[in-house]
């Protein structure tokens, strides 16, 4: 399985907009906008399969965290699975690949801590400023059964100290600094001088990231209830192996997902959630 791990498509758009997704946790490790790259990935990121990728876009599915009940890894399985590569797709101005991870790939220990049959298609679409990335659950089974997912992406910046997440001022956030205090957001500008790892629940479907007062990144999300932000700072960041010391003043994640409350998916049903991000 771990040779699948390495392999990569390069999605490329007329206008020079590139891609890079990876089948091992059908994870984007590149977004390149005017020669640009937009997604952080650590330069100690492990990518021989052994673990989830530090940087670009982790798929989390069926959990967020870690469950005392379900017995998986912390962000469940999807991120360190390898997943089938199902096609390319061009339509209108949008260049896409799609993914599929259904339970018949899993490791029998991921199978029994989470009895479910299902099938993920995860969507990566390319524009010249924008990337699309869309997750479609389907639950194969009868019975109902209930998930968390989020689109884990880290966005590359160039110093935290200058950033500025707009949108998200009035909300509730479970504050994980806090002890799970839940907040509300006072300030119409989220700045980061310090370990920040919130749950914003509930949160409106456009978030701006700034850097120097300038607008840098847009996030409209769909499907999806929440949002997080992170940034591990200091201590947190000399405590992962695969993270530079210094990295946490280049990135900041921003990430859409259902993780406040349980997704419920009937038996036979589909849902849908994704993100579309711009670089401004
Ligand atoms: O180290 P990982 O399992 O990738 O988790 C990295 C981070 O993911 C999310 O942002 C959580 O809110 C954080 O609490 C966690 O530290």
């Amino acid at each position: 399985a771990h040779e699948t791990s390495h392999k990569s498509i390069l999605l490329k758009h007329p206008s020079g907009a590139e891609a890079e997704v990876r089948l091992f946790g059908a994870t984007v490790t590149s977004w390149k906008v005017d020669n640009t790259e937009r997604l952080f990935v650590s330069k100690d990121a492990i990518l021989d399969g052994s673990k989830a990728i530090r940087g670009g876009i982790p798929v989390v599915f069926p959990i967020f965290g870690t469950d005392e009940k379900i017995k998986l890894p912390q962000h469940g399985f999807a991120r360190n699975s390898d997943w089938e590569y199902v096609g390319l797709l061009t339509d209108n101005d949008e260049v896409s690949v799609r993914f599929s991870l259904k339970d018949n790939q899993l490791k029998q220990s991921q199978r029994s801590a989470w009895p479910h049959s299902f099938r993920l298609n995860y969507t990566v679409a390319l524009t010249e400023k924008t990337l699309r990335t869309t997750l479609v659950v389907k639950n194969e089974d009868e019975d109902t059964f209930e998930f968390k997912t989020l689109l884990h992406t880290y966005f590359q910046i160039s110093d935290i100290s200058k950033v500025a997440v707009s949108g998200l001022s009035n909300l509730t956030y479970i504050d994980k600094v806090q002890n799970a205090a839940k907040v509300v957001e006072e300030n119409q500008k989220v700045t980061i001088a310090g370990e920040v790892d919130r749950v914003y629940a509930n949160v409106p479907e456009e978030v701006t990231i700034e850097e120097d007062g300038q607008a840098k990144y847009r996030i409209v999300k769909t499907g999806m209830k929440d949002t997080v932000v992170w940034n591990p700072w200091i201590d947190k960041a000399k405590g992962m192996g695969d993270f530079g010391d210094e990295e946490y003043h280049n990135m900041v994640c921003v990430e859409v997902g259902s993780v406040a409350d349980w997704v419920k998916l009937g038996g036979g049903q589909t849902w849908t959630g994704g993100q579309v991000i711009t670089a401004l």
